[in-house]
């Protein structure tokens, strides 16, 4: 078994980032086997932690395929056991979203959790993101470039957040005495409502002030034409940045073309570094399956592999589904996995897109709101008008993939528009019960197309 552990190190360190192979794997050693139990060694807390969450499923995975069993295993702590190991049941830790030094308090309250899985350990590297990954890790670890800020950019489901709780992680575990604050754009305009409500705006502002070094703000654009809840982050993020914390933004839009949204707050979010990640081309999508099949502990025969990575081109969260569809489909089917299954899974991942039109969607709209087609392209400004429009507008966004730009044109509106009136909706949406109930019945409706 200890040659086999060896083997599997000699995997991993060649599907992780060299530096995070030495920090955490290369220090783990090898106890013992107790049945089907792998028990091996790490130096510390963080480093067991570190180890479980982030390589245990893999780690797992190469020795069933070495071995040819389904292993499971433990970590010990290999010094200082006793005062240290406070908490040794593994699910425990698993559970625990964020690193706690075991000595200490937990951290204040620190907006969101970060997703466990969002490391940098997981994020696979191509030339779509090469600087963007070098960014977000130069910043984190501190090291190269000197920048405090950094504004990450992409469509949906390319790894802005993933890159940006990637951050956060770090730091906690590099830095665990320092505050890492995660929290959207929509999170941080409710918080201010609710203290301008409760006469609490002092304590929010000292908030981001006192117990904030690091801000993950996520989806900067949703604050498109919310007028005072710019002008507070724009003060909050000069104390910020006057205080040499760190933050880190991310939006679907660079920060000059967020329509509605303050010059003041703009200058502000430009002074970041602005690293775009584009899509990730063949290459890199064969690259990111075949990490995610070590982490899901699966393997697809390459020219499967190759099928979807050629197929689902769009972003990385579309070839998750796809190898998540493949082997579920596979195993709850009983069937092989092979290219007509692939097919089959691809077809219900894209098709469903395809059928779904912009037009589609204007005339189901239209019926629903009792409006022509006619009206809701007309410049009108009637609210019986606006509120469709406004409607038709979110739902093209979210069920086709059209850029804004586009649909915004086959509404006659700008991109500017456009966003504003998915802004519109998503606000209506927490406000007004009878718009969230027109839009459930709408999405039932183009779901079930
Ligand atoms: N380069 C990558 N390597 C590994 N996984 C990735 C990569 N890029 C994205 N992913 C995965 O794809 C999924 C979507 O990524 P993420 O949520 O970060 O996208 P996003 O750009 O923030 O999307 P949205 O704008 O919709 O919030 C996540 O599961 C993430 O782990």
């Amino acid at each position: 078994m200890e040659d086999i552990w060896k083997n599997v190190k000699a995997v991993v360190k060649k599907e992780i980032p060299a530096h995070s192979f030495r920090m955490w794997i290369e220090p783990v050693e090898f106890v013992k086997a107790d049945g089907n139990t792998i028990v091996l060694s790490c130096p510390n807390f963080f480093a067991k932690k570190r180890v479980m969450d982030h390589y245990g499923a893999m780690i797992e995975a190469l020795f069933k395929k070495d071995t040819g069993k389904n292993c499971s295993i433990s970590i010990e702590i290999a010094s200082r056991q006793n005062s240290v190991r406070r908490r040794s049941d593994a699910n425990e830790l698993r559970i625990e979203p964020q690193l706690e030094l075991p000595s200490m308090p937990p951290p204040p309250s620190s907006g969101r959790l970060l997703r466990k899985n969002f490391t940098f350990d997981r994020f696979v590297v191509g030339s779509n993101s090469n600087f963007a990954y070098s960014a977000a890790l130069s910043l984190a670890s501190r090291q190269g470039i000197n920048h405090n800020s950094l504004f990450l950019m992409s469509q949906t489901g390319l790894g802005k957040s993933h890159l940006s709780q990637a951050i956060g992680h770090h730091i906690l575990s590099h830095f665990p005495t320092e505050n890492v604050y995660y929290i959207t754009a929509e999170d941080f305009t409710n918080e201010m409502i609710r203290a301008f409500r409760n006469d609490a705006i002092e304590q929010f502002k000292l908030k981001y002030r006192n117990q904030c070094d690091v801000l993950l703000l996520e989806d900067v654009h949703f604050l498109t034409g919310k007028e005072r809840t710019q002008m507070e982050l724009a003060q909050a993020l000069d104390y910020l940045i006057d205080a040499d914390k760190k933050i880190i933004f991310t939006s679907c839009h660079l920060p000059a073309e967020i329509p509605n949204m303050s010059e003041q707050l703009k200058s502000r979010l430009a002074r970041s570094l602005i690293s775009h990640i584009e899509i990730p081309d063949f290459q890199t999508r064969i690259k990111i399956l075949k990490r995610k099949m070590v982490e899901h502990g699966c393997m697809l025969p390459s020219s499967v592999t190759e099928y979807l990575a050629g197929e689902l081109s769009e972003n990385v969260r579309q070839l998750e589904s796809g190898l998540i569809g493949v082997t579920a489909k596979a195993s709850l089917l009983g069937e092989p996995i092979d290219l007509r299954l692939a097919e089959s899974v691809v077809r219900n991942i894209t098709q469903r897109k395809q059928a779904i039109t912009v037009d589609y969607i204007k005339k189901l709209v239209c019926r629903q709101f009792k409006i022509s087609v006619e009206e809701i392209v007309s410049p009108s400004r009637k609210r019986a008008i606006v509120r469709p429009r406004q409607v038709a507008i979110y739902l093209a966004r979210k069920y086709t993939d059209q850029p804004l730009q586009a649909i915004g044109k086959s509404f006659n509106r700008y991109h500017g528009t456009a966003l504003h009136s998915i802004a519109a909706v998503e606000k209506g949406i927490r406000s007004d019960g009878s718009l969230k109930k027109q839009l459930e019945f709408l999405c039932e409706r183009i779901e079930s197309h």
